[in-house]
């Protein structure tokens, strides 16, 4: 654009567990002077309110009947992502064993669905420069219109391994079980499951450093500023 600021750049990067779409995003983000949001924090920040205030996670009609009472922010600085619910600071509790076991659950309500997609949509409309949202349903659902879809993927060892490093030491088994049932449940749902976008790149990370990973999103966004 000649005179005035470019147009926000909106990035919409969705995938299973463990395939690097944090990384990648805060990354790219920070790269390209772009806001970030995780969008997995926010589904999992509504489940750990759920937990602490007694909700059963096995029974919908409780969650959605309580899907509107938590009031989440989420900080959008790749540098400094934050997330708090109702003022407390949730980025530690929201990462622990108990929530990531529920937050399939939680997630599959639509009513839960609804309320943070309308959050995702808001933050992404008010990015100045524009933004990189990561999750699973972004480029399907939350933001069609998008500029870029990237799909992530990386075969299930390979995301197990990098979560059980992350977990320090964590039974590779386990974990590898445990992702797989997550995704499972995230791809069978009705309401926006796990999918990818028609018009998503896909890009298999299995034998990529991150790095690489970094480099090949960077130059899909500034092929698609450049027009091309
Ligand atoms: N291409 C890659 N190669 C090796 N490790 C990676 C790669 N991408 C991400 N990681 C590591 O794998 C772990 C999970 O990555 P993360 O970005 O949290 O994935 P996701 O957000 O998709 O669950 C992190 O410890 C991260 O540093
Ligand atoms: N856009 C999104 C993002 C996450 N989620 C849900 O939130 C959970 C946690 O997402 P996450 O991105 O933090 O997952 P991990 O990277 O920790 O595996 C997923 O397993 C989904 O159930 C979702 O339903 N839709």
């Amino acid at each position: 654009m000649e005179n005035g600021a470019a147009k926000p750049v909106i990035v919409a990067i969705d995938g299973p567990s463990g395939t690097g779409k944090s990384s990648t995003s805060k990354a790219v983000a920070a790269q390209l002077g772009l806001s970030y949001l995780d969008t997995g924090a926010q589904y999992r920040a509504i489940t750990w309110w759920m937990v602490t205030n007694g909700i059963d996670t096995a029974d919908p009609s409780a969650i959605a009947a309580a899907a509107a009472k938590p009031e989440i922010l989420s900080g959008t600085d790749p540098e400094n992502p934050t997330i708090t619910v109702d003022g407390v600071d949730v980025a530690g509790p929201i990462r622990e064993q108990d929530v990531t076991a529920k937050v399939s659950a939680v997630s599959a309500v639509p009513e839960v669905r609804a309320r943070i997609t309308e959050l995702q949509r808001a933050i992404a409309a008010s990015a100045v420069t524009g933004i990189v949202v990561e999750g699973r349903d972004i480029g399907t659902t939350v933001l069609p219109d998008a500029d870029l879809k990237i799909f992530l993927t990386a075969s299930p060892e390979a995301r197990a391994a990098r979560r059980s490093g992350e977990l320090k030491g964590a039974d590779l088994h386990t974990t590898r079980e445990a992702l797989i049932r997550r995704d499972a449940a995230d791809s069978s749902r009705k309401t926006s499951p796990l999918a990818k976008a028609g018009d998503a790149v896909e890009v298999d990370t299995t034998e990529l450093t991150l790095q690489q990973v970094v480099e090949c999103v960077v130059t899909l966004v500034e092929e698609k500023r450049a027009g091309k």
